[in-house]
């Protein structure tokens, strides 16, 4: 597969994204951080298939990282990522700079609401008004017709549509499935930082995930089971800190007590130094 065209500056993109449109394409438009596994491919596998062309972004966005996080840290390796996104077809790649992205003098920020206050928000209180202003950006200087989120963000996608919804973007948000590992971890960049050891504590969050599943398959309706059946085998593992367990009507941040529609049961935990988020949905 070819490389794909590789774009730096801001106004070659919208004229790339632009240009397609004009010539009668559908685009579609894959925003990551990079360091990409095969959860982002799958992303763009379904861009690719739902759009005549494809732009993934990558870009490691500093306003969605608090001090303390691990900003500076986070893997990046633009000339690979470039690689495998050319392989599963991807025509183009925008990797801005952080100054192109925010000049001197930038302030404006995004607050999309309720939605972005509990879990993730309440733990990361600065983390969605980051994401919400880079992800306006990116769908506005890639302005293309569908953009592809992951659902093991599961308040990241109900954030991104919120904010679409509310700003009038004129883009369909599409979510794709949570990708795991074989032995059911969900794939995430920050696995990277696992030690061998924590990589198998990390086990525990999918398999309650899995275990609240299997009880909702079984007919249990009450949430406070759900939920006990996930807390038990992650707050049972050694070396695992649990942080919240919800159970949400699904595309929502609402809390339910009794799961008569459909829902999502979502997990944060840290294991040693990293933090793992997980959910998955109860239909
Ligand atoms: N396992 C996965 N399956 C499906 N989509 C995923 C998966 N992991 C990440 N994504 C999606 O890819 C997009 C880019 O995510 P990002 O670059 O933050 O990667 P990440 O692996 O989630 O990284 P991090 O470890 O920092 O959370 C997001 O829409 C995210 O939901
Ligand atoms: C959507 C996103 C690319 C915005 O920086 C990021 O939050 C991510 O990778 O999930
Ligand atoms: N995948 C979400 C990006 C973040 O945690 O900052």
């Amino acid at each position: 597969m070819p490389t794909p065209l590789l774009i730096h500056e801001i106004d070659a993109t919208r004229q790339w994204v632009r240009e397609r449109q004009r010539a009668g394409e559908t685009v579609g438009v894959v925003p990551t951080m990079g360091a990409l596994h095969a959860g982002h491919l799958s992303l763009a596998e379904a861009a690719t298939k739902g759009c005549d062309r494809v732009i993934a972004t990558v870009f490691v966005n500093p306003t969605q990282f608090a001090p303390s996080e691990d900003f500076e840290r986070y893997p990046r390796d633009l000339e690979a990522d470039a690689k495998k996104l050319g392989d599963v077809g991807v025509d183009a790649v925008f990797a801005p700079s952080v100054e192109a992205m925010y000049p001197p003098g930038a302030t404006t920020s995004i607050d999309v609401g309720s939605v972005a206050r509990p879990f993730e928000g309440a733990i990361r209180p600065t983390h969605f008004a980051g994401v919400a202003t880079v992800v306006a950006k990116l769908l506005l200087i890639a302005p293309a017709d569908r953009a592809y989120f992951g659902q093991k963000d599961y308040q990241q996608t109900v954030v991104v549509r919120r904010m679409v919804a509310d700003l009038n973007l004129p883009i369909e948000v599409v979510v794709c499935p949570t990708v795991r590992e074989a032995d059911g971890i969900a794939m995430s960049s920050r696995n990277a930082y696992l030690s061998a050891d924590e990589r198998q504590r990390a086990l525990c969050l999918s398999q309650g995930l899995r275990e609240a599943e299997r009880l909702h398959a079984a007919g249990e309706r009450d949430a406070s089971k759900l939920r006990e059946a996930a807390r038990r085998a992650i707050a049972s593992t050694e070396g695992v800190e649990l942080q919240y367990v919800a159970v949400l009507r699904d595309g929502t941040m609402d809390e339910v007590e009794t799961v008569d529609a459909p829902a999502v049961i979502a997990v944060a935990a840290r294991v040693g130094q990293t933090r793992l988020i997980d959910n998955v949905r109860l239909a």
